[in-house]
């Protein structure tokens, strides 16, 4: 589509079934959407550059806190959401992975239960019921009814998890308890049928036991192949770059351990993949769930720090968790700063995250200060021999998984370097995939990604490539990823077809506007209406559930990082309010209502009002509940 009104036929929204709260909602708050206006006479008014193009009838006046005054500070968005974005506290007890600066927590029981009784309303057959041996000397409560009439009121309608999967694996403590509990037979009520049928569709992979954490956190772990890896590859620098006096009969004594190509591993393969980038925080498993739905094929997880991994810390293996919806197309990606690090990591990764993963991916383009000095991330570009050092020994650590790296253009913007790097990389035969974001360290997201730089690394990874498989065939040609700015189909396309990358990857344009996909596959724009919009949160909310529990602290949870995600979905302006297409999500968008309140209401800039909306699916907020933006927006 080029620079005309947007089409009168985009397709129609589809029908949606909603659950109570959102038909009320919809019957009573909602009035019926307002008939986009047909063309003046006299012809639309001329695009001002930088200014999204808003029908006058849907422009309001601009007042001090209204969405006109905002600017999105995605380095803000990206830093706080880092796990070392406090630079201040030198990375000293900070909390780590996805429950960093939270302060969310299991609601304590009002009566406490007695661990015998709550088994015993868990097990399904009578026969087996546990009983406590304690009996009247027991100090906890024994009759479960008054445990059940003490809880906080039931939240209304059927658990969204025991709807789904048939269990519910927050058991008594669910906030829907009623909706699965037989308080005849004082049981949880269990549906066979539907737990059966959904066990491998529902099921999580990288869930670590605690004895595994244990021995990690008490170096018991056993790493059979990183300090061999190790050893061998500081050998094998010393001895190629002669730095010290590294001799032959060095070598000689030392076992060689094997180094895998890729083509010798499993088969990764990128090209024309609907691709959601590695996001920390908001890039949690019910969003990439989400975005699975819709129709993402390739995933991956938050990055997570090496040193965290092989300490054991579960916050950051909770990183590394996938859905069996992601099965064979989901990354884990990792940082480190020392070689030792990233192998022993990849090998603990290989070992213990099933579901087929699909690679294991090395941030290098991480931008974060605290990342950087501790010379990982983005600072690996400036010491190549490093980063190949390390894709060397995590290619040997990995088995059959495929290693690939995700690189800016540089760290300066005077010295772009992903060309020289590419080229190592290449050379050394064991990247399975370079994904380069078109910009630079120094640069953040200040101006937009440079895709004709993309471009050219696109074209020089394709040729070297290919003269490197020829020459070596246990080498691959690496795919080439693309990454920067994709916000609209027509973006997508471009990137493919004028700047030679294998695939794009997709950032804030996958959380402004998760159906992104649908319309990069439709080749059109698709003016989503509110409720559908509305049903993506639902089904968020679900998922959220599903992962984090139907308890207090699982819709806790829930709400908060629905929350993280709606500061992105927020800035979405519906198409059909605009004069010009194609539409720029950069633009500022002055200040709008919708065609109907609930489109005004998901377009709010107001965080309180992104907890209303998860007042629809997560119930009343409770007092263990308190968000506040981690990426504040600045005034202009
Ligand atoms: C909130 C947020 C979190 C991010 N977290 C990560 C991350 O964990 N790993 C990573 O490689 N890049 C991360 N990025 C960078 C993106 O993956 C992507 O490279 C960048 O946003 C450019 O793509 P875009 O223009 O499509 O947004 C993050 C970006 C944002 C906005």
């Amino acid at each position: 589509m080029d620079s005309a009104n947007p089409s009168p036929n985009s397709p129609p929204s589809k029908k949606i079934k909603l659950n109570d709260a959102l038909v009320n909602l919809t019957a009573t708050e909602v009035p019926a959407p307002v008939p986009v206006a047909a063309p003046v006479a006299s012809g639309p008014r001329p695009r001002q550059p930088g200014v999204a193009p808003i029908k006058p009838e849907y422009l309001l006046p601009n007042e001090p806190n209204s969405r006109a005054n905002v600017v999105f500070d995605d380095d803000a968005a990206e830093q706080a959401s880092s796990k070392d974005g406090d630079s201040k506290n030198n990375g000293k007890n900070k909390k780590r992975g996805q429950n960093k600066n939270r302060r969310l927590h299991q609601g304590r029981d009002t009566v406490s239960l007695c661990e015998f009784i709550k088994l015993a309303a868990e097990v399904a057959t009578p026969k087996a019921t546990p009983t406590c041996p304690y009996g009247a000397g027991c100090k906890y409560e024994h009759d479960l009814s008054v445990y059940v009439a003490a809880k906080p009121v039931d939240l209304d309608g059927v658990c969204p998890v025991f709807s789904v999967i048939g269990w519910c694996p927050s058991g008594l403590k669910c906030r829907w308890l009623g909706s699965h509990f037989d308080s005849i037979n004082q049981k949880l009520v269990i549906n066979d049928t539907k737990r059966a049928a959904t066990k491998d569709i529902s099921s999580e992979n990288g869930r670590l036991n605690g004895q595994v954490l244990n021995d990690l956190q008490r170096k018991k772990y056993v790493f059979e192949k990183s300090d061999e890896i190790v050893k061998y590859l500081d050998k094998v620098i010393d001895f190629n770059q002669e730095k010290r006096q590294a001799t032959k009969d060095s070598m000689a004594q030392h076992v060689e351990v094997p180094i895998y190509f890729a083509a010798e591993k499993k088969r990764l393969d990128l090209r024309g993949k609907y691709i959601v980038s590695p996001l920390t925080t908001v890039g949690n498993l019910p969003y990439r769930r989400l975005m699975r739905t819709l129709g993402a094929n390739h995933t991956y997880g938050e990055m997570a720090l090496s040193l965290p991994l092989i300490q054991g810390q579960k916050s950051e293996w909770a990183l590394t968790r996938s859905h069996a919806e992601e099965n064979n197309a989901f990354g884990v990606q990792i940082t480190a700063g020392k070689h030792w690090q990233a192998i022993k990591a990849t090998e603990a990764i290989s070992d213990l995250v099933g579901g087929g993963l699909a690679e294991i991916n090395l941030n290098c383009g991480c931008p974060i200060d605290l990342v950087y000095r501790a010379g990982a991330g983005s600072a690996l570009m400036d010491n190549a021999g490093k980063l190949a050092r390390i894709v060397r020994g995590m290619s040997a650590a990995s088995g059959d998984i495929p290693i690939t790296v995700k690189i800016r253009t540089g760290t300066k913007d005077s010295n772009p370097t992903a060309i020289s790097l590419a080229n190592r990389l290449i050379n050394d035969g064991q990247t399975a995939a370079i994904t380069l974001h078109g910009r630079s360290r120094q640069q953040r997201y200040s101006k937009s990604a440079d895709w004709n730089y993309i471009g050219e690394v696109a074209k020089t990874v394709k040729e070297l490539g290919q003269a490197k498989v020829e020459e070596d065939s246990r080498a691959v040609r690496p795919w080439v990823v693309g990454n920067g700015d994709c916000y609209t189909w027509e973006d997508w396309h471009n990137a493919v077809d004028n700047h030679g990358v294998d695939s794009v990857m997709v950032a804030r344009g996958a959380l402004i506007k998760p159906w992104i996909f649908e319309e990069i596959d439709s080749k059109q724009y698709i003016d989503k209406s509110a409720t559908e919009r509305l049903e993506y949160i639902k089904q968020y909310c679900n998922f959220g559930l599903e992962h984090w529990g139907s308890d207090e602290y699982g819709i806790n949870q829930t709400r908060r990082f629905l929350c993280e995600f709606m500061s992105f979905t927020h800035r979405y302006v519906p198409i059909g309010l605009l004069e010009y297409m194609p539409p720029k999500m950069n633009d500022r968008p002055g200040n709008w209502k919708g065609r109907n309140e609930l489109e005004t209401l998901l377009g709010s800039n107001d965080y309180k009002d992104w907890v209303k909306i998860s007042e629809m699916f997560l119930g009343p907020v409770g007092d263990g509940f308190d968000f506040k933006p981690k990426h504040k927006s600045n005034a202009f």
